[in-house]
């Protein structure tokens, strides 16, 4: 991994419907995520947040069961430039939620300097919605989708190509909340997904094993997108659409530990933090943990 880490914030909210998210970076900065990974050798420099458009809440604008999508957007439009400089820049781009809705932004970013970029997806969810199979409209479920190139073409067309991934160097980690429509497009597009029932009975070392030979496979970086609701509710309850049954604080940091390990990654994220929905700020706190775990921290 490179040695020097631009940490970016985006305090994003609209791309779900439970206010608190916006606050998720503050929340990641205040459990001490500068010093953690300075303490690990890193140069790092937090170059602050983008600014997000804070449009009425009385007039949500759900076109085409897209909600607030003009704004959702811009702000992936902004973000995406940001992550591309930063890559340009030979470094590491940490983005830190905000609502999963911002990956759409920084695998735009990403991808504009990775033609074959391998994503891994931690998450209780697909995200692979699209406005026509979305239950709720909210767009950080159809984030995935979006990168893939499915999706309304504003979104799609941020930084001005698509798709940004393809279907092939992609793993999903986590899953146990997919919507029928994101269960049709995982069979048609062939996404890997390990669910909860497989990190149950092969065990979380093998499905990483698995996951990292998947994403190592031909690519030329690989993106981290870590959403904290793919952890169980009991170890990070601070998220706006928690689901039973994660994975456990533990397995979670063997994953990461493994990434360092594997040395591959290449970019990341970590997302949907919600400090207005969470117990003394333990969910920024175990994701500030888990960041240290996939930047090299050792227990022994
Ligand atoms: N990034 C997330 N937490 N996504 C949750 C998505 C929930 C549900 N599948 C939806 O489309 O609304
Ligand atoms: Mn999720
Ligand atoms: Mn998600």
């Amino acid at each position: 991994m490179k040695k020097k880490i631009s940490i970016i914030g985006v305090p994003m909210d609209l791309g779900q419907r439970r206010r608190g998210v916006d606050m998720g970076p503050s929340a990641i900065r205040y459990a001490n995520v500068v010093e953690r990974l300075q303490s690990l050798d890193y140069e790092v420099n937090d170059i602050g947040d983008i600014e997000i458009g804070r449009p009425n809440r009385f007039d949500i604008i759900d076109e085409e069961n897209l909600k607030d999508l003009k704004e959702v957007v811009k702000a992936n439009q902004k973000l995406a430039s940001a992550v591309s400089d930063i890559v340009a820049m030979d470094q590491f781009p940490l983005v830190l939620g905000g609502d999963h809705s911002i990956a759409i932004g920084t695998l735009a970013g990403v991808a504009e300097h990775h033609k074959n970029l391998g994503v891994i997806w931690f998450d209780a969810h697909g995200d692979l919605n699209t406005g026509d199979t979305s239950p709720s409209g909210n767009i950080h479920g159809m984030s995935l989708a979006v990168s893939l190139g499915i999706g309304h073409p504003y979104l799609t067309g941020i930084n001005g190509f698509a798709p940004k991934i393809k279907p092939e160097n992609v793993v999903i980690i986590g899953a146990r909340a997919l919507d029928p429509g994101e269960k049709e497009l995982i069979k048609e597009k062939g996404i890997k997904v390990y669910t909860m029932h497989e990190i149950d009975r092969l065990g979380m070392t093998k499905v990483m094993e698995e996951a990292i030979a998947h994403v190592s496979n031909g690519t030329d970086g690989v993106h981290l997108s870590l959403d904290l609701d793919a952890i169980d509710p009991h170890d990070a309850p601070g998220v706006g659409t928690p689901v039973l049954g994660g994975t456990s604080y533990r397995e979670t940091h063997l994953a990461m530990e493994m990434l360092a390990e594997a040395g591959i990654v290449t970019s990341a994220e970590f997302v949907e933090v919600n400090p207005i929905l969470d117990d003394k700020n333990n969910t920024a706190t175990v994701a500030v943990a888990l960041m240290g775990s996939l930047f090299g921290e050792k227990l022994l």
